[in-house]
Protein backbone atom coordinates (compact mmCIF):
# COMPACT_ATOMS: atom_id res chain seq x y z
CA UNK A 1 0.00 0.00 0.00
CA UNK A 2 0.95 3.67 -0.55
CA UNK A 3 2.34 5.40 2.42
CA UNK A 4 0.12 8.64 1.26
CA UNK A 5 2.05 12.31 2.49
CA UNK A 6 0.28 15.07 0.41
CA UNK A 7 -2.13 13.13 -1.42
CA UNK A 8 0.27 11.71 -4.05
CA UNK A 9 1.96 8.22 -4.06
CA UNK A 10 4.99 8.02 -2.72
CA UNK A 11 7.37 6.42 -6.01
CA UNK A 12 9.59 5.31 -3.91
CA UNK A 13 7.57 3.28 -1.25
CA UNK A 14 4.89 2.04 -3.55
CA UNK A 15 5.86 -0.97 -4.68
CA UNK A 16 3.28 -1.59 -6.94
CA UNK A 17 5.03 1.90 -9.29
CA UNK A 18 8.07 0.64 -11.72
CA UNK A 19 9.76 3.32 -13.48
CA UNK A 20 10.73 2.79 -17.00
CA UNK A 21 14.02 3.71 -16.66
CA UNK A 22 14.74 1.11 -14.58
CA UNK A 23 13.14 -1.78 -16.49
CA UNK A 24 15.60 -3.18 -19.00
CA UNK A 25 14.63 -5.38 -21.99
CA UNK A 26 16.05 -8.68 -21.94
CA UNK A 27 13.84 -10.79 -24.54
CA UNK A 28 10.49 -11.24 -26.35
CA UNK A 29 7.81 -14.03 -24.51
CA UNK A 30 5.39 -13.52 -26.20
CA UNK A 31 3.58 -11.74 -29.31
CA UNK A 32 -0.25 -11.00 -29.23
CA UNK A 33 -2.52 -8.93 -31.91
CA UNK A 34 -2.12 -5.47 -30.21
CA UNK A 35 0.84 -6.37 -27.90
CA UNK A 36 3.62 -8.12 -26.63
CA UNK A 37 4.97 -9.88 -23.51
CA UNK A 38 8.86 -9.21 -22.91
CA UNK A 39 11.05 -10.22 -20.07
CA UNK A 40 12.29 -7.52 -18.46
CA UNK A 41 14.98 -6.92 -15.74
CA UNK A 42 13.60 -4.32 -12.78
CA UNK A 43 16.92 -3.21 -11.48
CA UNK A 44 16.09 0.01 -9.12
CA UNK A 45 20.20 -0.14 -8.07
CA UNK A 46 21.40 -0.63 -11.17
CA UNK A 47 23.80 -3.22 -9.85
CA UNK A 48 21.68 -6.50 -11.20
CA UNK A 49 20.51 -7.09 -8.20
CA UNK A 50 17.17 -6.68 -9.31
CA UNK A 51 14.06 -9.03 -10.19
CA UNK A 52 12.71 -10.66 -13.50
CA UNK A 53 9.81 -9.84 -14.59
CA UNK A 54 7.10 -10.11 -17.39
CA UNK A 55 5.87 -7.12 -18.97
CA UNK A 56 2.95 -6.52 -21.12
CA UNK A 57 2.72 -3.45 -23.13
CA UNK A 58 1.01 -2.32 -26.50
CA UNK A 59 2.87 -2.72 -29.87
CA UNK A 60 3.41 1.54 -31.34
CA UNK A 61 0.57 4.04 -30.64
CA UNK A 62 -2.29 2.11 -30.85
CA UNK A 63 -5.82 3.42 -31.30
CA UNK A 64 -8.17 3.66 -27.97
CA UNK A 65 -9.37 0.22 -28.31
CA UNK A 66 -6.41 -1.67 -26.97
CA UNK A 67 -5.03 0.69 -24.67
CA UNK A 68 -8.53 0.30 -23.09
CA UNK A 69 -8.41 -3.44 -23.37
CA UNK A 70 -5.22 -3.30 -21.42
CA UNK A 71 -6.68 -0.99 -19.24
CA UNK A 72 -9.22 -3.54 -18.44
CA UNK A 73 -6.57 -6.45 -17.86
CA UNK A 74 -4.84 -4.34 -15.40
CA UNK A 75 -8.15 -3.49 -13.65
CA UNK A 76 -8.95 -7.60 -13.53
CA UNK A 77 -5.14 -8.56 -12.63
CA UNK A 78 -4.86 -6.24 -9.61
CA UNK A 79 -8.09 -7.85 -8.08
CA UNK A 80 -7.26 -11.04 -8.59
CA UNK A 81 -5.66 -13.05 -5.27
CA UNK A 82 -5.23 -16.85 -5.91
CA UNK A 83 -2.16 -18.96 -6.01
CA UNK A 84 -3.54 -20.45 -9.62
CA UNK A 85 -3.54 -17.36 -11.18
CA UNK A 86 -0.57 -15.74 -11.98
CA UNK A 87 0.40 -12.65 -9.35
CA UNK A 88 -0.03 -8.51 -10.60
CA UNK A 89 2.81 -6.49 -9.77
CA UNK A 90 2.23 -3.48 -10.96
CA UNK A 91 2.15 -0.54 -13.53
CA UNK A 92 4.92 1.20 -15.63
CA UNK A 93 3.75 4.42 -16.53
CA UNK A 94 5.58 7.02 -19.16
CA UNK A 95 4.49 10.49 -20.34
CA UNK A 96 2.53 11.27 -17.64
CA UNK A 97 0.02 7.94 -18.20
CA UNK A 98 -0.64 8.56 -21.32
CA UNK A 99 1.04 4.70 -21.94
CA UNK A 100 1.58 2.13 -19.70
CA UNK A 101 2.57 -1.17 -19.20
CA UNK A 102 1.46 -4.08 -16.96
CA UNK A 103 4.42 -5.73 -14.82
CA UNK A 104 3.51 -9.05 -13.67
CA UNK A 105 5.45 -12.15 -11.86
CA UNK A 106 7.63 -14.25 -14.17
CA UNK A 107 7.13 -18.08 -14.42
CA UNK A 108 10.99 -19.24 -16.19
CA UNK A 109 9.14 -22.81 -16.90
CA UNK A 110 7.03 -20.73 -19.24
CA UNK A 111 3.67 -22.18 -20.50
CA UNK A 112 2.19 -25.49 -20.75
CA UNK A 113 2.63 -25.47 -24.38
CA UNK A 114 6.23 -25.36 -23.75
CA UNK A 115 6.69 -27.41 -21.19
CA UNK A 116 4.53 -30.44 -21.51
CA UNK A 117 6.15 -31.96 -24.58
CA UNK A 118 9.65 -31.73 -23.45
CA UNK A 119 8.67 -33.24 -20.24
CA UNK A 120 7.00 -36.06 -21.28
CA UNK A 121 8.65 -38.66 -20.01
CA UNK A 122 8.61 -37.04 -16.00
CA UNK A 123 4.78 -36.14 -16.10
CA UNK A 124 1.86 -38.81 -15.26
CA UNK A 125 -1.18 -38.61 -15.36
CA UNK A 126 -1.28 -38.08 -11.79
CA UNK A 127 0.28 -34.84 -12.66
CA UNK A 128 -1.50 -34.37 -15.49
CA UNK A 129 -4.99 -33.71 -13.17
CA UNK A 130 -3.11 -32.46 -10.74
CA UNK A 131 -2.71 -29.66 -13.40
CA UNK A 132 -6.22 -30.33 -14.53
CA UNK A 133 -7.58 -29.70 -10.76
CA UNK A 134 -5.22 -26.77 -10.36
CA UNK A 135 -6.71 -24.67 -13.73
CA UNK A 136 -10.64 -25.47 -12.76
CA UNK A 137 -9.69 -24.00 -8.84
CA UNK A 138 -8.13 -20.99 -10.29
CA UNK A 139 -11.39 -20.55 -13.05
CA UNK A 140 -13.71 -21.50 -10.65
CA UNK A 141 -12.60 -18.34 -8.19
CA UNK A 142 -12.28 -16.22 -11.51
CA UNK A 143 -16.23 -17.19 -12.12
CA UNK A 144 -16.66 -16.34 -8.50
CA UNK A 145 -15.33 -12.68 -9.30
CA UNK A 146 -18.19 -12.22 -11.89
CA UNK A 147 -15.42 -12.71 -14.68
CA UNK A 148 -15.04 -15.18 -18.02
CA UNK A 149 -11.50 -15.73 -19.66
CA UNK A 150 -12.55 -16.27 -22.84
CA UNK A 151 -8.66 -17.44 -23.63
CA UNK A 152 -8.26 -21.07 -22.00
CA UNK A 153 -6.00 -22.62 -23.51
CA UNK A 154 -2.95 -24.59 -22.58
CA UNK A 155 -0.84 -21.55 -24.29
CA UNK A 156 -2.28 -19.53 -21.54
CA UNK A 157 -1.28 -22.15 -18.41
CA UNK A 158 1.87 -21.08 -17.11
CA UNK A 159 4.13 -23.44 -15.01
CA UNK A 160 5.01 -22.32 -11.28
CA UNK A 161 7.17 -25.55 -10.36
CA UNK A 162 6.62 -29.37 -11.44
CA UNK A 163 3.90 -29.36 -9.20
CA UNK A 164 2.24 -25.96 -9.73
CA UNK A 165 0.35 -24.27 -12.60
CA UNK A 166 -1.37 -21.02 -12.81
CA UNK A 167 -3.33 -19.37 -15.43
CA UNK A 168 -1.20 -16.90 -17.31
CA UNK A 169 -2.88 -14.52 -19.32
CA UNK A 170 -6.05 -12.33 -19.41
CA UNK A 171 -6.33 -10.40 -22.50
CA UNK A 172 -9.83 -11.78 -23.18
CA UNK A 173 -11.21 -11.56 -20.12
CA UNK A 174 -14.41 -9.77 -19.70
CA UNK A 175 -15.94 -8.90 -16.31
CA UNK A 176 -20.15 -10.03 -16.78
CA UNK A 177 -22.90 -8.12 -14.92
CA UNK A 178 -24.49 -10.64 -12.49
CA UNK A 179 -27.78 -10.07 -14.29
CA UNK A 180 -26.48 -11.02 -17.76
CA UNK A 181 -24.54 -14.23 -16.87
CA UNK A 182 -23.00 -13.53 -20.35
CA UNK A 183 -20.97 -11.42 -22.34
CA UNK A 184 -21.33 -10.53 -26.12
CA UNK A 185 -18.17 -11.26 -27.77
CA UNK A 186 -17.43 -8.05 -30.00
CA UNK A 187 -14.27 -8.22 -31.40
CA UNK A 188 -14.04 -10.60 -34.62
CA UNK A 189 -9.74 -10.52 -34.96
CA UNK A 190 -8.08 -14.00 -34.10
CA UNK A 191 -10.37 -15.31 -32.09
CA UNK A 192 -9.34 -18.93 -30.83
CA UNK A 193 -12.44 -20.81 -32.74
CA UNK A 194 -11.07 -24.09 -32.14
CA UNK A 195 -11.55 -23.57 -28.26
CA UNK A 196 -14.94 -21.67 -28.32
CA UNK A 197 -18.31 -23.35 -27.70
CA UNK A 198 -21.10 -23.47 -30.25
CA UNK A 199 -22.71 -20.26 -28.45
CA UNK A 200 -20.01 -18.32 -28.76
CA UNK A 201 -19.46 -19.13 -32.72
CA UNK A 202 -23.08 -18.71 -33.63
CA UNK A 203 -24.59 -16.67 -31.16
CA UNK A 204 -21.75 -14.31 -29.96
CA UNK A 205 -22.57 -14.90 -26.42
CA UNK A 206 -20.13 -16.06 -23.99
CA UNK A 207 -21.17 -17.54 -20.49
CA UNK A 208 -19.01 -18.87 -17.51
CA UNK A 209 -20.31 -22.56 -19.05
CA UNK A 210 -18.23 -21.50 -22.40
CA UNK A 211 -14.94 -21.15 -20.50
CA UNK A 212 -15.79 -24.91 -19.23
CA UNK A 213 -16.21 -25.75 -23.10
CA UNK A 214 -12.58 -24.15 -23.19
CA UNK A 215 -11.09 -26.54 -20.42
CA UNK A 216 -12.45 -29.29 -22.07
CA UNK A 217 -10.11 -28.88 -24.92
CA UNK A 218 -7.35 -27.52 -22.58
CA UNK A 219 -7.69 -30.90 -20.54
CA UNK A 220 -7.14 -32.43 -24.39
CA UNK A 221 -4.55 -30.37 -24.68
CA UNK A 222 -3.30 -31.91 -21.38
CA UNK A 223 -3.55 -35.37 -22.16
CA UNK A 224 -1.96 -34.80 -25.96
CA UNK A 225 1.14 -33.72 -23.85
CA UNK A 226 0.48 -30.61 -26.61
CA UNK A 227 1.38 -32.33 -29.05
CA UNK A 228 1.57 -30.46 -32.53
CA UNK A 229 0.04 -33.23 -34.65
CA UNK A 230 -2.87 -33.99 -32.16
CA UNK A 231 -3.85 -30.77 -31.65
CA UNK A 232 -7.15 -29.05 -31.92
CA UNK A 233 -6.75 -26.87 -34.66
CA UNK A 234 -5.17 -29.75 -36.66
CA UNK A 235 -7.56 -32.23 -35.73
CA UNK A 236 -10.60 -30.14 -36.27
CA UNK A 237 -9.34 -29.42 -39.93
CA UNK A 238 -9.13 -33.13 -40.55
CA UNK A 239 -12.94 -33.28 -39.72
CA UNK A 240 -13.92 -29.55 -41.47
CA UNK A 241 -11.69 -30.11 -44.38
CA UNK A 242 -8.47 -27.80 -44.64
CA UNK A 243 -8.09 -24.06 -45.11
CA UNK A 244 -11.45 -23.42 -45.35
CA UNK A 245 -10.56 -19.40 -44.77
CA UNK A 246 -13.93 -17.89 -43.38
CA UNK A 247 -15.69 -21.06 -43.87
CA UNK A 248 -13.94 -22.59 -41.03
CA UNK A 249 -16.15 -21.19 -38.16
CA UNK A 250 -19.02 -22.54 -40.36
CA UNK A 251 -18.22 -25.95 -41.22
CA UNK A 252 -17.04 -26.39 -37.33
CA UNK A 253 -20.60 -25.07 -36.22
CA UNK A 254 -22.18 -27.82 -38.41
CA UNK A 255 -19.45 -30.29 -37.45
CA UNK A 256 -20.26 -29.62 -33.29
CA UNK A 257 -24.18 -29.81 -34.18
CA UNK A 258 -23.75 -32.78 -35.67
CA UNK A 259 -22.50 -34.00 -32.30
CA UNK A 260 -18.45 -34.71 -33.70
CA UNK A 261 -16.24 -34.19 -31.16
CA UNK A 262 -12.29 -33.92 -30.67
CA UNK A 263 -11.17 -37.67 -30.01
CA UNK A 264 -10.18 -39.71 -26.99
CA UNK A 265 -6.40 -38.98 -27.12
CA UNK A 266 -4.19 -42.22 -26.92
CA UNK A 267 -3.45 -43.38 -23.13
CA UNK A 268 -6.18 -40.83 -22.26
CA UNK A 269 -8.57 -42.68 -19.54
CA UNK A 270 -11.90 -43.21 -20.42
CA UNK A 271 -13.41 -41.75 -16.81
CA UNK A 272 -11.15 -38.97 -18.00
CA UNK A 273 -12.11 -38.90 -21.29
CA UNK A 274 -15.93 -38.63 -19.49
CA UNK A 275 -15.53 -35.62 -18.08
CA UNK A 276 -14.27 -33.86 -21.13
CA UNK A 277 -17.36 -34.75 -23.37
CA UNK A 278 -19.58 -33.49 -19.92
CA UNK A 279 -17.57 -30.23 -21.11
CA UNK A 280 -18.68 -30.14 -24.59
CA UNK A 281 -22.59 -30.72 -24.40
CA UNK A 282 -23.73 -28.57 -26.90
CA UNK A 283 -26.33 -26.95 -24.27
CA UNK A 284 -24.35 -24.57 -22.11
CA UNK A 285 -26.72 -25.60 -19.01
CA UNK A 286 -26.22 -29.18 -19.49
CA UNK A 287 -22.23 -29.00 -18.94
CA UNK A 288 -20.47 -30.23 -15.76
CA UNK A 289 -19.03 -26.94 -13.81
CA UNK A 290 -16.07 -26.23 -12.99
CA UNK A 291 -16.37 -27.18 -9.01
CA UNK A 292 -17.95 -30.75 -10.23
CA UNK A 293 -14.82 -30.97 -12.43
CA UNK A 294 -12.41 -30.24 -9.30
CA UNK A 295 -14.94 -33.27 -7.20
CA UNK A 296 -14.16 -36.10 -10.22
CA UNK A 297 -10.84 -35.35 -10.77
CA UNK A 298 -9.87 -35.48 -7.17
CA UNK A 299 -11.38 -39.10 -6.84
CA UNK A 300 -9.85 -40.08 -10.04
CA UNK A 301 -6.33 -38.77 -7.95
CA UNK A 302 -5.08 -42.33 -7.07
C1 LIG B 1 -0.94 -7.53 -25.70
C2 LIG B 1 -1.56 -8.67 -25.68
C3 LIG B 1 -0.88 -9.97 -25.60
C4 LIG B 1 0.48 -10.14 -25.87
C5 LIG B 1 1.03 -11.43 -25.80
F1 LIG B 1 2.33 -11.62 -26.04
C6 LIG B 1 0.24 -12.54 -25.46
C7 LIG B 1 0.84 -13.92 -25.44
N1 LIG B 1 1.72 -14.09 -24.23
C8 LIG B 1 0.92 -14.20 -22.99
C9 LIG B 1 1.82 -14.41 -21.79
C10 LIG B 1 2.74 -15.61 -21.92
C11 LIG B 1 1.95 -16.94 -21.95
C12 LIG B 1 1.06 -17.06 -20.79
N2 LIG B 1 0.37 -17.16 -19.91
N3 LIG B 1 3.72 -15.67 -20.80
C13 LIG B 1 3.61 -15.01 -19.61
C14 LIG B 1 4.75 -15.41 -18.88
C15 LIG B 1 5.13 -15.02 -17.50
N4 LIG B 1 4.28 -14.26 -16.77
O1 LIG B 1 6.21 -15.42 -17.05
C16 LIG B 1 5.48 -16.28 -19.71
N5 LIG B 1 6.68 -16.86 -19.36
C17 LIG B 1 7.46 -17.56 -20.25
O2 LIG B 1 7.14 -17.72 -21.41
O3 LIG B 1 8.61 -18.03 -19.71
C18 LIG B 1 9.50 -18.74 -20.59
N6 LIG B 1 4.82 -16.43 -20.89
C19 LIG B 1 3.49 -15.48 -23.25
F2 LIG B 1 4.30 -14.37 -23.15
C20 LIG B 1 2.55 -15.29 -24.42
C21 LIG B 1 -1.10 -12.37 -25.16
C22 LIG B 1 -1.66 -11.09 -25.22
O4 LIG B 1 -2.97 -10.91 -24.90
Amino acid sequence: PTIVSDGTSNVELDPTVFEKRFLKKFRDLGEGHFGKVELCLYDPRSDRTGELVAVKSLKSENNGVETSNLQREINTMRELYHENIVKYKGLCTEEGGKTFKLIMEYLPMGSLKDYLPRNKHQIDHNKLLLYAIQICQGMDYLGSQNYIHRDLAARNVLVESEGMVKIGDFGLTKSIKDNEGYYRVKEEQESPVFWYAPECLVHCKFYRASDVWSFGVTLYELMTYCETKKSPPAMFSEMIGRSQGQMTVTRLVTVLEEGRRLPRPTDCPEMVYTQMRRCWEQAPDHRIDFKGLIRVFQTLLS
